[in-house]
């Protein structure tokens, strides 16, 4: 089970959370540099956000008559009360307000509407735009980028959602949620500036101090905010590792102790959601408890003008509502700093990957269409990115059209060899030469396009047996495809299934899935074949079922493959024998037998493993 913490290394590793003195103007360039960055996806909007935030002013102004209509109300029902007929004045006045009230409410839903439905196809474009160009991004890393212990266990998975996530709550809540409340706060301002100064100066008062206070109510949810995230990572990291692990869970009937684990999650994470919900309650009351103090000074300052005799009744609602637009964004302040505190999080992390220009594979190099697959690896030393080295100063070479087996002990550097050749990494030293040029020359796409790799498991995509099939050539026709399914000696079984080729794959078993692979494979038709291990994970049956298309692939081919069969090996033309990432031996199987070094070794542990004598007494009497 992935620990708590480890999801929120994201957040912890951001140092803008945790070092306070730097924070300010720090934070102030990241979130600049973050909106800028932003700023680039969304010009491809600019129409939409130009009419959007058109719709916005012209619903700040519709948002301001029902304080006129209540200030017209009251004032002309003080003036028509003194009438000794009232009715017929009053008629008119309902007339009237009832005529604007219709007006505002009808172009209100058209401008709600509008600014609703702009602002959301903004934030669901830039949701689309930002993921796919993550996906293409991460598409043209190295390998290395994958197997950073940075990006395991779904932390690149999370990294990409919540950066995602955080940059388009952050559109929406400036586009949909508040813009239009600071746009009408604003216009309610200017409102009451123009009737009254001091009326509009208790206005712009209450701005600062909700600032204050929202800050506050951010920065100490901030916390719990984060933590509440980590128990979210960590629920879910549960969930997944219950549902991969069920079967050892059953087994040893630990379905209590797992219940219990996730008890354990739930209430802490119980008891954060009851916290973030008080500091909010507590926030909320001591708001409404300044707003409530801001509408007293409004109304007794009103009436003060009131019985001075420089306004009328009606300023008084007109000024209370009027301050209530105000109030009403700035209220929610605390949730633009979370959206922030958020962005300045996950957003981060998002562009770090996005840009991270080391890690884009080079792919340009020479054309090579047609490779004979004549290897020849010099002096070839390499080293994880973790540090782990894996091969020194490996020299052999690999003849065209000859099957040549990598033998070693477990973790000696075969498959490391194959990763070289791919050019899944680089070598940090030495040269590998492919038909006499240097492989880092080459065009990687070409080089792959002619190299299949068979691994011991092989991924089977979700999807049907004839959608995995077809992955090795795109264009193949269904004719193509049984054709390779019969080399692949799985035609036979997946017409027995009810649905034949549109069957799931991944509900056939290991042995039919290599199969599938195979069948891959042989689609491409690629001239250099690399094997590894491609028997490893598959029991006898199934092991010798795919022995027959491994034959069959391995003919006119350069074939390098790596192998712990003793069958396998023995029918290799040559052999490179690896220990501890070095080459120690190379010859033919006779020649590295007779010779009764490594390779002599390692193959008299096999065939010892293989129980020979009783073997041979079984089968021959
Ligand atoms: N992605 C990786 N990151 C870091 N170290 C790795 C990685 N892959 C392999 N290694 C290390 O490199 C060394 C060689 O591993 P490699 O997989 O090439 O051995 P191998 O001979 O293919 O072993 P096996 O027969 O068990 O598959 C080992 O010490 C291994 O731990």
């Amino acid at each position: 089970m992935p620990k708590p913490s480890k999801p929120t290394r994201v957040l912890n590793d951001n140092p803008f959370l945790n070092t306070a003195p730097v924070e300010k103007t720090e934070r102030r360039a990241l979130l600049w540099n973050i909106l800028k960055k932003l700023a680039n996806f969304a010009a491809p909007y600019k129409v939409l956000i130009v009419a959007t935030l058109i719709l916005t002013v012209l619903g700040s102004f519709t948002a301001q008559v029902n304080a006129f209509v209540l200030r017209y109300t009251v004032d002309t029902l003080t003036e028509i009360a003194a009438l000794a007929d009232p009715w017929q004045a009053g008629l008119r006045m309902l007339g009237i307000i009832s005529a604007v009230l219709l007006t505002k409410e009808i172009l209100s839903i058209f401008i709600s509407f509008g600014q609703r439905f702009f602002g959301e196809k903004i934030r669901i474009n830039l949701s689309r735009d930002l993921s796919q160009k993550i996906i293409e991004r991460i598409l043209t890393y190295r390998m290395a980028f994958y197997t950073s212990s940075q990006n395991d266990s779904g932390k690149l998975q999370t990294r990409i959602d919540y950066g995602v996530m955080s940059l388009t709550s952050l559109v929406q809540n400036f586009f949909i949620d508040m813009l239009p409340l600071f746009a009408s706060a604003i216009v309610s301002l200017i409102i009451m500036f123009s009737t009254n100064f001091w009326i509009g100066l208790v206005g712009l008062i209450i701005i600062p101090i909700y600032f204050f206070i929202s800050q506050k109510q951010a920065r100490r949810l901030q916390g719990y905010r984060r933590q509440m995230r980590g128990f979210r990572e960590a629920k879910s990291g549960l969930v997944i590792s219950l549902i991969n692990s069920i079967s050892v869970v059953k087994s040893f009937v630990r379905e209590p102790i797992e219940a219990q684990k996730h008890l354990k999650i739930q209430k802490e994470m119980t008891g954060n959601q009851l916290r973030i919900r008080s500091i909010g309650f507590i926030y909320d009351a001591v708001k409404t408890f300044i707003e409530q103090i801001g509408i007293v000074i409004i109304i007794l300052l009103t009436a003060y003008f009131v019985l001075q005799g420089e306004m009328t009744i009606g300023m008084v609602l007109f000024h209370v509502l009027l301050f209530q637009n105000v109030a009403a964004p700035i209220r929610q302040l605390h949730r633009i700093y979370d959206q922030i505190n958020n962005a300045l999080t996950y957003a981060e992390g998002f562009f770090e990957i996005l840009e991270d220009d080391k890690q884009v594979e080079n792919i340009d190099g020479i054309s090579s269409k047609d490779l004979k697959g004549h290897i020849e690896l010099k002096n070839v030393d390499f080293t994880y990115p973790n540090g782990t080295q894996a091969l020194r100063d490996v020299s052999f070479e690999i003849r065209p059209n000859r099957i040549t087996a990598l033998v070693g002990l477990s973790g000696a550097g075969k498959s490391t060899i194959i990763s070289l050749l791919v050019k899944f990494y680089e070598p940090d030293a030495g040269v590998i030469y492919l038909d006499g040029h240097d492989l880092a020359d080459c065009d990687t796409h070409d080089l792959r396009h002619n190299i299949g790799l068979v691994l011991q498991s092989n991924h089977i995509f979700s999807g049907t047996i004839s959608e995995n099939i077809r992955y090795g050539d795109t264009n193949a026709t269904q004719e193509d495809i049984i054709v390779a399914a019969k080399k692949a000696s799985i035609h036979e079984q997946v017409i027995k299934l009810k649905e034949g080729y549109e069957s799931t794959a991944k509900s056939l078993s290991g042995g039919q899935q290599q199969r599938i692979a195979l069948a891959r494979m042989f689609l491409k038709d690629p001239p250099i074949v690399f094997l590894d291990e491609p028997t490893a994970s598959l029991d006898a049956i199934a092991s010798q079922q795919v022995k027959k298309s491994l034959d069959l692939i391995k003919k006119d081919r350069t074939v390098i493959m790596v192998s712990h069969n003793i069958a396998q090996i023995i029918d290799a033309d040559d052999l490179v024998v690896i220990e501890n990432g070095q080459v120690v031996e190379t010859g033919t199987h006779e020649a590295l037998y007779d010779k009764g070094g490594k390779y002599y070794e390692i193959f008299s542990a096999m065939s010892d493993s293989l129980n020979l004598d009783k073997i041979s007494q079984t089968l021959h009497g």
